[in-house]
């Protein structure tokens, strides 16, 4: 290897890092928030019996190498049927690191989905790029067909079957118009009312909860179970979001009914970690 190779290596072999770091840093940051309805976060397990806040952190923290792969094929690349191939690959070998540190119970496989076309995307585009340019680029390279996708049915591809909806494929296929519709303008409006980062990403999360057709909950609860969380956390978002006393009331309402029918916005939560990791991506873009 000469000098200037190992500058370009050492430079992408950083700006990986950095990109898988701030992954896992976004998968804590959600794990964190708190409170969050039917979801795990301080304070309990939500709807989840298999699942604590330490669980999550373990998921997370094992999948920092998955990440980091991810970015490193993702260099000097376009999206392609290659690309999404080794994606994959990489992603399902993601899954066994998280199954293996969460003693088998699935906390982030939607995660690994989402924040792993985006980091891909964001190792394609490099620093400096807006959320929209990484959220186009995660959509196309999600549009190429995973061809050794195991043909075994999953509950997402149950329910969307079922239902009819696009869940984490068509959510990704798509360029994540949740994350840019919803929870990056909800968290720029919080801020703007002066209120803080966990106050921010809670009405982040109840805006998503709001509008996602979200296949975890479809899967535990129906039409019925999904109805109840988007209507909830509406009331939540109307009575003033998380900053106020009446709309923390409507949050505190909204977690006891998604536990006591057993639904959880897991959909959500990943869509969340998304966006926390977009918004640092451009709002930090330290990295030179
Ligand atoms: C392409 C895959 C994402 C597979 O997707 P598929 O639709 O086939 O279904 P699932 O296996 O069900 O996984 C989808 C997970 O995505 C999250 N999600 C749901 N709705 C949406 C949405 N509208 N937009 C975005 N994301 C969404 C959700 O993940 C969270 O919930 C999981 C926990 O649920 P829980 O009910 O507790 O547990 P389950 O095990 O599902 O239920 P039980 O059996 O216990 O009752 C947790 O993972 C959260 O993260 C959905 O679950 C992808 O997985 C795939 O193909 N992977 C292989 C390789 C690959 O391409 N990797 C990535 C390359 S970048
Ligand atoms: N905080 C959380 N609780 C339950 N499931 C999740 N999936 C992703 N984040 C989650």
């Amino acid at each position: 290897m000469n000098a200037q190779t190992y500058e370009i290596w050492k430079e992408e072999a950083a700006y990986g890092e950095y990109i898988a770091q701030l992954a896992v840093m976004s998968l804590v940051d959600e794990a964190d928030l708190t409170p969050k309805p039917g979801l795990v976060d301080r304070n309990s397990s939500g709807s989840h019996s298999d699942m604590t806040i330490e669980t999550m952190h373990r998921s997370a923290y094992a999948l920092k190498d998955t990440f980091v792969k991810m970015a490193e094929v993702s260099f000097y690349q376009k999206p392609s049927q290659q690309l999404r191939e080794q994606l994959a690959e990489i992603g399902r070998y993601g899954e066994q690191d998280m199954f293996k540190a969460t003693g088998g119970v699935n906390t982030h496989k939607g995660a690994i989905w989402s924040l792993g076309l985006l980091a891909s995307a964001a190792a394609i585009n490099g620093p400096n790029v807006t959320a929209w340019q990484i959220t186009q680029t995660a959509g196309a390279i999600a549009r190429y067909p995973d061809r050794k996708s195991p043909k075994q049915a999953t509950n997402g591809k149950k329910v969307r079957h079922r239902y009819g909806v696009p869940g984490a494929v068509g959510e990704a296929q798509q360029g994540f118009p949740h994350i840019m519709i919803y929870a990056l303008p909800a968290l720029k409006k919080a801020r703007e009312k002066g209120a803080s980062e966990r106050h921010a990403k809670l009405d982040a999360l109840l805006s998503l909860m709001a509008s996602l057709d979200d296949t975890c909950i479809l899967h535990r609860g129906g039409k019925e179970a999904l109805s109840i969380t988007k209507a909830g956390a509406r009331a939540v978002l109307k009575a003033g979001g998380s900053l106020t006393p009446a709309g923390m009331k409507a949050l505190s309402f909204l977690d006891e009914k998604l536990v006591s029918i057993n639904a959880s916005p897991g959909g959500s939560a990943d869509l969340l970690a998304a966006a926390i990791f977009l918004d640092r991506l451009s709002n930090l873009s330290a990295f030179r």
